[in-house]
């Protein structure tokens, strides 16, 4: 069953800002990525999905629900893990947890008992009695996430999970988001600024700037394979490329590897051959595949140039940069 299905949804809100512009998209089930600059809509668009906000125009449908008729129904059926720190400092983790339970409508016990398994799953079991305002910032995140799945649900949806975390805070939970979606079967919504990040863990992406959806598919048809051979040996690359060149080939050195653009099946061919006549240690040979950010890049990029980024592709600024994604 489709998750997600708008058409023209429009957001206009008090102040003029259309934070929406005529979106009209659809989710599958999976794990799928909602990115964006800062200010794209993304808090907005899960908003209006859990009916916490009405559209100015256009239309959604939540699990086949409309959120605006169907609100409550929606929020039975879907978990929200909310960007910003929401969280009762004086209760513990367990309480608060159990708390949220009973407001999703489960009885006192079961609540109790799906506060303490959601408090496992995320890994806060052995310090769910413990105050949450003496939590760090990833254990509250966990808290967020543990609320979001107390009352079992078929779809979640989690705005910037991995906020204020460091980088290993950030891949731990990342991993717990692919863990829920793979082991426990429930479909997922991760908004980020951060293409580079939720594109690990992701089945699909949709990628949304100023409102407007900017693209949506899934994530193997964005790493389609390039027209370029990338050749990597353990030794003798100058040599190599040498070699290549004087066979006809079109050679480009990126850091260890060399780049060749693959013109029919003789290119393999001389390419074996040349590395056979200098009796060097192939490491590999492959088609090089289009990275993510290259296709979300409004400007067009050439698809052999980019290098590996340290950090995750940070989308926070495109907006006011060169108004996409980066
Ligand atoms: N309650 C509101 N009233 C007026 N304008 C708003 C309101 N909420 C959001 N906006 C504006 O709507 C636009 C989209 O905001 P939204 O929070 O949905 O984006 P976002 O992609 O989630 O960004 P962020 O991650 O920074 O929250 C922004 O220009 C924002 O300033």
């Amino acid at each position: 069953m489709t998750l997600i299905a708008t058409q023209s949804l429009t957001k206009t809100y008090g102040n003029q800002v259309t934070a929406l512009s005529d979106l009209t998209v659809t989710v599958e089930p999976g794990i799928v990525g909602l990115v964006g600059a800062n200010g794209a809509g993304k808090s907005t668009f899960i908003k209006i999905m859990l009916g916490l906000l009405g559209p100015s125009g256009g239309q959604a449908r939540v699990l086949g629900l409309d959120p605006t008729v169907d609100g409550h129904e929606v929020r039975t059926r879907v978990g929200y893990m909310p960007e910003h720190d929401c969280l009762p400092p004086d209760l513990s983790a367990a309480e608060f947890v159990t708390h949220m339970g009973r407001m999703s409508g489960l009885p006192r016990t079961t609540a109790r008992e799906r506060a303490s398994e959601t408090l496992r799953h995320v890994g806060l079991y052995e310090e769910r009695y413990r105050q949450i305002g003496g939590y760090s910032t990833g254990m509250k995140q966990r808290v967020k996430l543990a609320q979001a799945l107390v009352h079992d649900p078929d779809l979640l949806l989690l705005d910037e999970p991995t906020n204020g975390l460091d980088p290993a805070g950030r891949d731990a939970m990342l991993a717990l988001i692919e863990r829920i979606g793979t082991e426990f079967g429930i479909s997922v919504l991760v908004c980020s600024h951060l293409l580079g990040e939720v594109e690990r863990i992701c089945d699909a992406l949709v990628a949304i700037e100023g409102g407007r959806l900017l693209r949506s598919a899934q994530l193997s048809d964005m790493t389609t394979v390039t027209e370029v051979l990338s050749i990597e040996v353990s030794e003798g690359t100058e040599e190599l490329a040498a070699r290549l060149t004087e066979a006809g080939l079109s050679v480009r050195a990126e850091g260890q590897l060399l780049l060749v653009p693959l013109v029919d099946d003789t290119t393999y061919d001389l390419i074996l051959t040349a590395v056979a006549e200098l009796d060097l240690p192939l490491h590999r040979l492959d088609q090089r595949r289009h990275r993510v950010a290259e296709l979300f890049a409004t400007e067009p990029t050439e698809p052999t140039e980019p290098a590996e980024p340290a950090e995750p592709a940070d989308l926070a600024d495109a907006g006011t940069t060169t108004g996409g994604l980066q």
